[in-house]
């Protein structure tokens, strides 16, 4: 009755004479270690976390959280083609696949051959102006070698800040030692909260500004509204508060955005002058290699790109570059950069001139540049 006879009483019952009940245990019992080792093999073979159906949607959800947040960005240019900008060095086709296999025209990132590198939070930020030419000033830095870019608008600092600093950082490219992450959300320089969001991430962020004559610029932004909303009343009327009395409506954001050295106060709270670079959207035209050139003075880079990345395109009237980033072709930027711009009743241009003047002269004091508005 003691148990090793049991045992062996057992084993040999099931080998020669197996009754139907001692058969479908041993059964179940073999088949349970069989299965548990397929799923252990199974689980090695790192399937088991994707094939959980609860994971899965988990993923789903918070892929499409990001998609839907992703969607909401204000820039109306769609990156060109890859949407992170690249290195020279590194030569392959401009978008890499998402994770669904497809490639994501506005994050796929030109990864180097091997993926290698890693993402980073960005060194460098374009922060503004909204119309001052900072689609053009990412494009044409996105050139050199020792800089990539993502290429959307993160809008993190403004819109997106609750997602946290790794939700920001995944959106980068990957780099290698020594290069460069960027990115540009013209908003963030009339965003309140921006700068010390910023200076939280590091106080070393090297920080851009393309300004542009804020009268034009008004123009430009209210153009940009008009081709998405034709109904708006007129720029002339929007201008003012009252027209008899020549208010000028300061909350209006197309006005408000050109008032640089209000909201250049705003940055020197937390950031020195001489880490923030002021580049003028006026020069950035008529000579994109000398504003280049300054831009990557203060970034620290090797003068790279020069006048012979540029010509000027007639028909576009405007600097495209000869070779567009990992690309042999000529690039332009897209039709809506450089759009024709409204008539503006003369008087109502003057009235801007008039209102903006003290303000560009603080701004020229306080940059030590003068932007040339009011001449
Ligand atoms: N090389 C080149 N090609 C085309 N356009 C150029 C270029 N350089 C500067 N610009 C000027 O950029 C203006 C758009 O500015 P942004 O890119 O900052 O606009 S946005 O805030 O991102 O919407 C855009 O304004 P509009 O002319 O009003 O369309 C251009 O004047």
């Amino acid at each position: 009755t003691g148990c090793p006879g049991t045992g062996m009483a057992f084993s040999r019952i099931t080998v020669l004479d197996p009754p139907p009940r001692a058969i479908s245990r041993g059964a179940a019992v073999m088949l349970g270690s069989l299965l548990t080792s397929l799923f252990l093999l199974h689980c090695l073979s790192d399937r088991c976390s994707r094939a959980s159906p609860l994971k899965a949607s988990l993923e789903d959800l918070r892929s499409q959280r990001t998609k839907r947040l992703l969607s909401g960005w204000d820039d109306p240019e769609p990156p060109s083609a890859g949407a992170a900008g690249g290195s020279a060095r590194t030569q392959v086709p401009r978008e890499s696949p998402g994770p669904s296999g497809r490639a994501s025209p506005r994050f796929a990132g030109k990864l180097s051959p091997l993926g290698e590198g890693s993402k980073k939070l960005p060194q460098a930020l374009i922060i503004g102006v909204k119309k001052g030419g900072t689609r053009a000033l990412l494009e044409f830095l996105r050139v050199h070698p020792d800089i990539r870019a993502v290429g959307a608008e993160p809008h993190f600092f403004d819109r997106n800040y609750e997602n946290g600093l790794e939700w920001y950082r995944e959106l980068m490219p990957k780099t290698l030692e020594g290069q460069i992450t960027m990115e540009k959300t013209p908003s963030y320089f009339v965003t309140r909260e921006a700068p010390a969001r910023i200076s939280a991430m590091s106080r070393d962020t090297k920080l851009i500004v393309v300004v542009r004559d804020p009268v034009t610029r008004a123009i430009s932004d209210y153009t940009q509204t008009l081709s998405k909303k034709p109904d708006i009343p007129s720029f002339e009327s929007l201008t003012f508060k009252n027209r008899t009395t020549g208010l000028i409506d300061t909350s209006w954001s197309a006005v408000q955005i050109g008032i640089y050295a209000k909201h250049l106060d705003n940055w020197l709270q937390y950031f020195p002058m001489r880490q923030i670079l002021f580049v003028s959207g006026e020069r950035l035209i008529s000579d994109p290699a000398g504003e280049l050139g300054r831009v990557q003075d203060f970034l620290g880079l090797k003068r790279i790109i020069t006048d012979k990345h540029f010509y000027f395109n007639q028909t576009k009237g405007f600097p495209c570059l000869k070779k567009a980033e990992g690309s042999s072709k000529p690039h332009c930027l897209g039709k809506t950069k450089g759009r024709t711009h409204p008539n503006i009743d003369p008087e109502v241009v003057q009235r801007l001139r008039d209102f903006y003047r003290p303000f560009n002269m603080k701004f020229y004091q306080m940059t030590g540049r003068f932007f040339g508005w009011d001449d």
